[in-house]
């Protein structure tokens, strides 16, 4: 039902209102490095074009020069989004922040906070937005990349609403990848990292969340013109295959591509 809903929703003209480089930015959005730009003059010319390129246009930040470039990677449970941020990251140099991951990171470390997340994953509920954010803030001022993967994030409106408060930005673009249910149950079940809640009954629950919880976001993006659906069955490198040429189409050099070729 959820996914006719997205789906009616997502059926807008394609990467029309996605922030996207120029040409001219599309030649050189590979480039990190100063280059002399022979349509840029002055002595700063080619440093403020590279800033340019990695400065959000989604205008919520009025054009910080030092804001990266932010993708958020939404999907259910078991669609994809990790398997697919890992080869975005090492293809087009961008820099993952798995919100799941930072969650179980302070698990990991003990904290009394890590307790009270253990048990909200265990009963596959939303941890409470302040204490993601905060980890995703930090991971995201501890890289000085110009390009940043949210991979998991927001999963509820509450998640969206904290982030665009706490950070006073928005995302440039969101990828959502879409997955029929007894697909993402087949993925989860065999998953086999040993996670405490890729188990059925927490399973059904986080189903459950996601489609009360997520889909709205997935909508107000939509809305908003920001929304990239990718469909997330078939062989990880078919559905690489769409986010690849998303990518190109957004203006990203692939490096993998570039270096196999000698370039
Ligand atoms: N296209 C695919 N086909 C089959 N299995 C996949 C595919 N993509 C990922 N997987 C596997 O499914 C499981 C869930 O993938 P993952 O990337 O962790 O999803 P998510 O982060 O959305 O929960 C993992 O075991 C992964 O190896
Ligand atoms: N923004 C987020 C992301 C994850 N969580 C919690 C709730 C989720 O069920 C778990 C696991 O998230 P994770 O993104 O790692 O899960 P999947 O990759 O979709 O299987 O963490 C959260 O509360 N808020
Ligand atoms: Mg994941």
């Amino acid at each position: 039902m959820w996914r006719r809903r997205v789906g009616a929703l997502l059926l807008r003209p394609r990467s029309s209102s996605i922030p996207t480089p120029s040409a001219t930015h599309r030649r050189r959005h590979h480039l990190l490095l100063p280059v002399s730009v022979p349509d840029e003059k002055g002595p700063l010319a080619s440093n403020v074009l590279l800033l340019r390129l990695f400065t959000s246009q989604a205008g919520a930040d009025g054009g910080n020069p030092r804001k990266p470039f932010i993708a958020f990677v939404l999907g259910g449970p078991g669609s994809g989004k990790g398997t697919q941020c890992t080869r975005i990251a090492s293809d087009f140099g961008f820099a993952h922040l798995s919100a799941g991951d930072l969650l179980r990171n302070e698990i990991a470390s003990g904290s009394e906070k890590g307790e009270l997340i253990l048990d909200i994953i265990k009963e596959g509920r939303i941890v409470p937005s302040e204490i993601t954010v905060e980890l995703i803030r930090k991971a995201m001022e501890s890289t000085d990349a110009k390009r940043v993967l949210i991979d998991g994030f927001p999963r509820c409106e509450e998640n969206r609403i904290a982030f665009e408060r706490i950070t006073g930005t928005e995302p440039d673009l969101v990828i959502f990848f879409d997955c029929p249910e007894d697909e993402m149950v087949k993925r989860l079940l065999g998953r086999n990292q040993g996670r405490v809640d890729d188990n059925i009954e927490t399973i059904k629950k986080r189903l459950k969340v996601f489609e009360n919880l997520n889909i709205p976001v997935v909508d107000y993006y939509s809305s908003r013109g920001k929304v990239h659906k990718i469909s997330a069955t078939g062989t990880e490198e078919e559905i690489f295959g769409a986010v690849r040429k998303l990518f190109a189409s957004l203006g990203f050099e692939n490096f993998v591509f570039h270096k196999s070729r000698g370039l």
